[in-house]
């Protein structure tokens, strides 16, 4: 069977930018292990668990946000599949707006840093071209 995991695309509204996607920042979060590699939060589904549930958990483990924080975007949710050495891998991402965008981000021992980015930074953040697709099909007006 698949790996599983499940986690939150998660932007926010900045105020000055005379464009409106200059406006719109994505949260990525650097990984304290392995090749450092950058993601959204997200993490593994626990046994009985569900996905939305599973994405609540690991984004309010990994960066400190709530249910309460997040303005979550009805009927978006993107799936992604890949291998980690050598097992598929699928990954649910929802999006959700930061309500209050001056919002700490507080990182468990998982990460080592985050950021803020636009799209275009995020998608070279990122790495990977179907996260990549991912944030493009998601790009916010
Ligand atoms: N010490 C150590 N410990 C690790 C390591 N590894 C895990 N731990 C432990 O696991 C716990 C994390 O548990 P959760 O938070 O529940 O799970 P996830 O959030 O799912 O996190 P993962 O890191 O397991 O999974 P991915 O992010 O999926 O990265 C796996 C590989 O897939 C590639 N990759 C990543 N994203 C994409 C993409 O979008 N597209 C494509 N195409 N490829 C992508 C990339 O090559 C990457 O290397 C940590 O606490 C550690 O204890 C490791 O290498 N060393």
């Amino acid at each position: 069977m698949a790996l599983r995991a499940c986690g939150f695309i998660v932007f926010r509204r900045i105020a000055g930018s005379a464009s409106p996607q200059g406006n719109i920042e994505y949260l990525l979060l650097q990984t304290s292990y392995g090749e450092h590699h950058w993601t959204p939060p997200k993490g593994h589904v626990d046994p009985g668990e569900d996905d939305l549930t599973t994405a609540l958990r690991e984004t309010k483990e990994e960066a400190g946000l709530g249910v309460e924080h997040l303005q979550v975007v009805d009927s978006f949710v993107q799936k992604l599949n890949y291998k980690v050495r050598g097992k598929p891998k699928e990954v649910l991402y929802w999006l959700a707006e930061l309500r209050d965008p001056g919002t700490a981000v507080t990182l468990s021992d998982e990460h080592q840093d985050y950021r803020w980015v636009q799209l275009e930074e995020a998608c070279s953040l990122a790495g990977y071209k179907d996260l990549q697709e991912t944030k493009r099909f998601c790009s916010i007006e």
